[in-house]
């Protein structure tokens, strides 16, 4: 399989990590003193989730160059008073490595230099040549802060392309979350939690608990053809999507379900195994999506047809408006700009896109990229009044 050695790695470390963020997580919702606006808690996961990534790859792949473009650097950690969040950092990555093989004696301990420089690692620009890491350490830090989904997320960039995707979703019931009442997917609750979704080009996406505790199985997207049956996924916070253009879209598609609004890339791979059918995402004007937000779960998602070209054919000019859409595609979902352009991972930290991120499956992208561009046309006219 290509790309063998790098999954193996990138799952290693994906996981460690997530130990890492589950162990802060419990930490801060048992704490009764930490006070709401206290944000210590999620930086130090994010950075000591950051730092063990670069870490692992590092150290798994020695022989390969190594370009990570991560979502965090060390420029606030090396200011005046961050002693002791540094400290707490390092302490809390030597532990986790630690626990990564305990039959395995420790090579050293590592200081507050080095993670500092593991940190750093991640300031790659990515682009277009080469191969590129793509990690966000903690996706979903309002979530991870609620106590509800989030996900370590690490993509691979060769040439530009998505070649591989690790999503690691501590909170995520190992069971489908369709059909269960928004509380209830973004809470935790006592049913079993931990995924870890991987995909690599041509070869499909795979779901297994993140303690490795049974064997990876295969997964594939909702095979939901009419929309009236679909459930659509959204961001739990408001002001990362605009929750009333979705309403709109899902409104004119026949959507009956109500939205399931959750945290982070876990929505991602909640869709790779078809728990809903579609996946809407429109920032407010001015806000730039980067790419670690969405290149893991972009190949999650599409799974083993990750190289989309999508046509758009306008084969009716009059008033019906009908478009005809070919994507040259296997299967698994499809990920595109509001547009129905694939997402382009090769233009640095940034997606250049046009409005906003669709995902659905093949037989109700179509439906969907037309009820997507006449509610958008809709609030236009209706903002030009
Ligand atoms: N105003 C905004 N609009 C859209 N996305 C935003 C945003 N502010 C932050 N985000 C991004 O939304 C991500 C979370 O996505 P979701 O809404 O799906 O949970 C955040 O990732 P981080 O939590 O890694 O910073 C952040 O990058
Ligand atoms: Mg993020
Ligand atoms: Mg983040
Ligand atoms: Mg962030």
């Amino acid at each position: 399989m290509a790309y063998e050695k790098e999954l193996d790695a990138a799952k290693k470390a994906a996981s460690l990590a997530a130990r890492l963020c589950q162990k802060v997580q419990k930490a801060l919702l048992q704490s009764d003193v930490q006070s709401k606006s206290d944000k210590s808690p999620v930086t130090v996961a994010d950075y000591g989730s950051q730092a063990v990534v670069s870490l692992l790859l590092q150290r798994e792949l020695i022989s390969e160059p190594f370009s990570l473009v991560a979502e965090e650097d060390s420029a606030d950690l090396r200011k005046e008073g961050s002693q002791d969040i540094i400290e707490r950092i390092t302490k809390l990555v030597n532990d986790t490595l630690a626990t990564e093989d305990p039959l395995k004696p420790i090579d050293s301990t590592l200081s507050t230099d080095d993670i500092l420089r593991a940190i750093d690692c991640g300031t790659s620009e990515g682009g277009p040549n080469g191969r590129h890491w793509v990690l966000d350490p903690i996706d979903g830090t309002k979530g991870f802060l609620r106590g509800d989904q989030y996900a370590v997320a690490l993509g691979l960039l060769e040439e530009g392309k998505v070649v591989l995707g690790v999503l690691a979703c501590p909170n995520l019931p190992l069971a489908s979350i369709a059909g269960n009442d928004n509380k209830n997917k973004n809470s935790s609750s006592s049913e079993e939690k931990g995924c870890l979704f991987y995909a690599t080009i041509g070869s499909g996406t795979y779901m297994q608990p993140l303690d490795s505790r049974s064997e990876p199985v295969k997964v594939h997207v909702s095979s939901v053809e009419n929309p009236e049956d679909a459930s659509f996924f959204e961001s739990f916070e408001g002001a990362h999507s605009l929750h009333d253009l979705s309403s709109s879209i899902a409104n004119k598609l026949g959507v009956k379900a109500p939205p399931v609004r959750i945290d982070s890339q876990a929505k991602y791979g909640a869709l790779s195994r078809g728990d809903g059918a579609i996946y809407l995402r429109f920032p407010h004007k001015g806000y730039r999506e980067k790419i670690w937000d969405h290149v893991a779960g972009a190949i999650v998602v599409t799974g083993n047809n990750n190289i989309i070209n999508i046509t758009i054919y306008r084969i009716c000019e009059c008033e019906c408006n009908i478009w005809f859409c070919l994507w040259d595609a296997e299967a698994g979902g499809i990920v595109t700009d509001a547009g129905g352009k694939a997402l382009d991972f090769s233009k640095g930290k940034y997606l250049d896109l046009d409005t906003g991120i669709i995902v659905a499956n093949e037989k109700i992208m179509p439906l969907l990229l037309k009820a997507v561009r006449d509610s958008i046309a809709e609030q236009e006219n209706a903002s030009s009044l």
